[in-house]
């Protein structure tokens, strides 16, 4: 894929994540990445969704070096570029504030599955990563933040639950391509409204047990459904 054609691409899903209402001013970023060039097109940090062009997408290299581009890669670029050494089968990242999956990463608590809806897409719990130490924030908070979720995916499959909500911060979701990315970012923010409103009509927990849902997410990516392929 040329830089052209990964900058579009990029492009598109940044724009798609606008389309979808996930966005507010700047918030947010979606980037891609060509693993055999070994780099990413990313969202130049701080410009507006209106204003945003195609040549705008940023190169960078994952060791975080601008390889092409005349604008600042997104204030999360290191964030992007840990994931995708630590991920090796993810093609795309999509961060979002969005406003649901934003409380819960502010409440910093993982978000249960409570129905068939969530086992659709997460195996299990989406898990809130633990609270950064000071010395963490001080140190590199953008680094640090990809840290805290690969620590938090230890023995997880993050195919298998391709998003998480940082604590105190806000989600971050993943797939094959960018477009996968900003798909899994849509779906999560409804995921987490529904959990909420699930938890806020205060009736004891659906007495459909976790190990139901797990085998509901087995059988419909077992089948290779469309919502299987990450
Ligand atoms: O999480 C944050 C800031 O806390 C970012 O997502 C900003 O909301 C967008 O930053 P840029 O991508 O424009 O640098």
């Amino acid at each position: 894929m040329s830089y052209l054609e990964l900058k579009r691409e990029a492009y598109e899903a940044n724009m798609e994540l606008q389309r979808r209402n996930l966005i507010i001013y700047t918030w947010g970023n979606v980037s891609q990445i060509d693993r055999a060039k070994g780099v990413m097109a990313i969202k130049p940090s701080g410009v507006p969704y209106e204003e945003l062009l195609p040549e705008h997408m940023v190169i960078v290299d994952m060791e975080n070096n601008i390889v092409e581009g005349q604008m600042r890669p997104s204030s999360d670029t290191k964030t992007h570029t840990h994931l995708y050494r630590h991920f090796e089968t993810i093609g795309g990242v999509t961060h979002t504030h969005s406003t649901y999956a934003t409380a819960w990463a502010q409440a910093q608590v993982s978000i249960p599955c409570f129905g068939t809806t969530h086992a659709d897409f997460a195996y299990g719990e989406i898990p809130c990563t633990a609270v950064m130490s000071d010395e963490q924030i001080e140190r590199d908070y953008e680094e640090e933040t990809g840290v805290q979720i690969t620590d938090a995916f230890a023995g997880k499959n993050p195919d298998e639950v391709p998003m998480v909500i940082v604590a105190g911060h806000a989600p971050f979701t993943w797939g094959k391509d960018a477009a996968k990315s900003v798909y899994h970012a849509v779906v999560l923010e409804e995921i987490a409204r529904m959990a909420y409103l699930t938890k806020t009509l205060n009736t004891q927990q659906a007495s459909l047990k976790q190990g139901i849902l797990e085998k509901h997410y087995q059988r419909k990516h077992g089948k290779n459904a469309y919502y299987g392929q990450s």
